[in-house]
């Protein structure tokens, strides 16, 4: 039988904990159940910071086809991109590169099906935006690749994932003042469609239940603190509802996320970034996931960022990065479950 295609981790900015976490994801292989993944980036950098923090552990540079099968051994490595000359810890312009070509390399992995999902570690903004990267981040970088020529690139749609809180910022990396007129109906429209197909093929929830926030303080109170939760979230809640999708909202934020208003939705939809993740990291940091929605393929990432304070430490907690392996692979196993089993191959007459 074919060895089961391993995950691809993205290395993320060598800079930061990408590297830490990646060793002591692989050291946690067996204690944790970690799946199978083959790191793409540099691995004299993944090496020299297994010297940084003291883990003595074994590293092959390999394909992703014997990757399942070294990982029980050795911390499987493709090389990708330039060598990192940077230290861990200081933000670099030098790691924009890195960070680039091992992206590139592991999508391409997944998207000629040489492995099975993508997982990503965290990049820092700052540097990729000073080295021209012309994306906000990974969500909208990998959409732009998912596009097909003639078509629209896939509408990408952020979920941050846990056993305890699912959330979806409708708006994403954007300046909060620019948050009131980017939302649109068709905007919340569209996320909740993405929402409810992704949650149903990908999480097996059939018809899975979303409460949108409101915008304004208790829901713009019938109009009478802002206007947007009337004319916008409302009637994008109703057309969802219309298309047999269980909406609810506008509900005011501030009240959505003690344990009793959580056992009535499965993901809730907030109008902005930190009107979600707040509630999302604060319940779940170290075990949350950051997954794309709307992608032809899988992406899971830890929830957290660079962590530039600690890198190199050894004090970087792997737990993020390891629930995102394991959705990745839970999501991939799913997919492949779903898929149409291929027509028998036909008898020769
Ligand atoms: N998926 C991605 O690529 C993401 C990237 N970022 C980027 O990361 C950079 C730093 O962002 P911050 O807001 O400082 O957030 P951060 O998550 O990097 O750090 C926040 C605090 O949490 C701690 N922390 C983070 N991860 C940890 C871990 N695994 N174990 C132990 N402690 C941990 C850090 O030491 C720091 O004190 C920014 O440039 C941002 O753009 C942030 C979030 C996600
Ligand atoms: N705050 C979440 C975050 O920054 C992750 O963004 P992305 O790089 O996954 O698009």
């Amino acid at each position: 039988m074919a060895a089961l295609s391993p995950l691809v981790l993205a290395l993320g900015d060598p800079a930061g904990i990408g590297p830490d976490i990646a060793l002591a994801a692989f050291q946690r292989r067996h204690a944790a159940s970690v799946p199978p993944f083959i790191v793409a980036g540099d691995p004299a950098a993944l090496a020299a910071r297994a010297r940084l923090i003291g883990l003595d552990l074994p590293l092959v540079e390999t394909s992703p086809e014997t990757a399942s099968a070294r990982f029980t051994d050795a911390l499987p490595v493709l090389p990708a991109g330039p060598a990192f000359t940077g230290r861990a810890g200081l933000p670099d312009a030098s790691s924009a590169a890195c960070v680039e070509a091992s992206l590139a390399t592991a999508l391409g992995l997944v998207t000629a099906g040489r492995a099975a999902a993508l997982v990503t570690n965290p990049l820092a903004k700052s540097v990729m935006y000073d080295a021209g990267f012309p994306f906000p981040g990974h969500t909208e970088w990998l959409a732009h690749r998912a596009a097909t020529p003639g078509r629209p690139a896939p509408h990408p749609v952020m979920m941050i994932w846990s056993d305890k809180l699912a959330v979806v910022p409708a708006t994403i990396h954007v300046p909060y003042a620019e948050v009131p007129g980017l939302l649109t109906i068709d905007l919340l429209v569209e996320t909740g469609r993405i929402v409810a197909r992704d949650m149903a093929r990908r999480f097996g929830i059939a018809r899975p239940r979303l409460a949108f926030c409101g915008l304004n303080p208790h829901a713009g109170e019938d109009g009478t603190l802002g206007g947007e939760d009337e004319a916008i979230v409302r009637p994008a809640v109703e057309a969802l509802k219309r298309e047999g999708i269980l909406a609810t909202g506008p509900l005011p934020a501030d009240t959505m996320f003690h344990p009793e208003a959580r056992a009535r939705y499965d993901v809730a939809v907030g109008m902005y970034h930190d009107q979600v993740l707040i509630p999302a990291k604060t319940l779940a940091f170290h075990d949350g996931v950051n997954v794309t929605l709307g992608l032809p393929f899988i992406r899971t990432s830890p929830d957290h960022g660079t962590a530039f304070d600690i890198a190199g430490t050894g004090r970087a907690n792997p737990s993020s990065l390891i629930a995102a392996l394991k959705l990745a692979r839970r999501l991939a196993d799913a997919e492949r479950a779903a898929a149409p089993a291929p027509a028998p191959a036909l008898a020769r007459a």
